[in-house]
């Protein structure tokens, strides 16, 4: 297994694409005929007001909700292939941090002499997201910010080509936010990264491709392709007039839904 964060997977990253002909939810129907493309080695980052659909699309992607036809550049399938940090933090109260962040190794069975190599690599980890103080402790232990480091831990340690993750640092104080952003950019450059976020700097820091998710039937509209590689610095004047331009889509896509609702 290569070391997780190392990139050393990275370069077999494909694009998808995402077809769904039809989701309904208690009548309503989310998406009609939408595509949605994910390309290959590169941050996508979905936006979109409060019940649009982000999380629903992500889902289906990732599959765990049926109705979406997932297609990969390479032909091959998505399965162990993906790792998911979903928006509530899903970590086992019963187990400590350090044994959530390999839960999914653990899951997949390991041998005592390899068990001890992934705390290893989790504890270097949980270093970087800065809990190494609490490898130990019961997720109850800890504070909701502190929950999703270890989260995000976890998806790092998987070590996937494709990540796709539903507002990741959404619960983190500004300092640390901008601290693991980098960290996260660093550790999953060359990854296929889907990135969810209700916050446009952070798309426009982190992202190579920019959709917002507008309508009802939603489809993603864009792509918006801020310069330069990231992580950007979010003082960047070309960065903060896109954001204005964000933002403009997103008060039209609030008001679509609200109409619609
Ligand atoms: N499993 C489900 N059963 C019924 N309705 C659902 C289900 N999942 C999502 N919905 C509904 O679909 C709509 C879109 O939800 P979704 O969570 O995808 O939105 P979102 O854009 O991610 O919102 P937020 O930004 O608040 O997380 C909402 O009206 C939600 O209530």
């Amino acid at each position: 297994m290569p070391e997780p964060g190392s990139g050393a997977s990275a370069p077999t990253a494909p694009g998808l694409t995402v077809g769904v002909r039809r989701l309904v939810y208690d009548g309503t129907v989310l998406f009609e005929n939408m595509r949605f493309r994910l390309e290959g080695a590169l941050w996508t980052c979905l936006l979109g007001p409060s019940g649009v659909g982000k999380t629903s699309l992500l889902r289906l992607i990732a599959g765990l909700a049926p109705g979406a036809l997932v297609v990969t550049d390479d032909g091959r399938g998505l399965e162990g292939r993906v790792a998911l940090m979903a928006q509530q933090d899903l970590l086992l109260p019963w187990l400590p941090v350090i044994e959530n962040v390999i839960l999914g190794y653990r899951l997949r069975g390991t041998t005592r002499a390899e068990r001890r190599r992934l705390r290893d690599q989790a504890r270097e980890l949980l270093a970087r997201v800065g809990l190494e103080r609490h490898a130990e402790a019961l997720p109850a232990a800890l504070s909701g910010g502190m929950r999703q480091r270890a989260a995000l831990a976890r998806t790092l340690m998987e070590d996937r080509p494709i990540v796709l993750m539903d507002e990741p640092f959404s619960a983190l104080d500004a300092i640390t936010r901008h601290r693991l952003q980098e960290l996260a950019a660093g550790l999953l450059a060359g990854r296929t990264v889907l990135l969810v976020t209700h916050n446009p700097l952070e798309a426009l820091r982190l992202g190579h491709r920019l959709y917002v998710l507008s309508g009802r039937p939603a489809t993603p509209r864009g792509p918006l392709l801020p310069k330069g590689p990231p992580p950007r610095d979010p003082a960047d004047q070309a960065l903060l007039a896109l954001e204005a331009e964000l933002l403009r889509e997103l008060t039209r896509s609030a008001a679509l839904l609200e109409e619609a609702s």
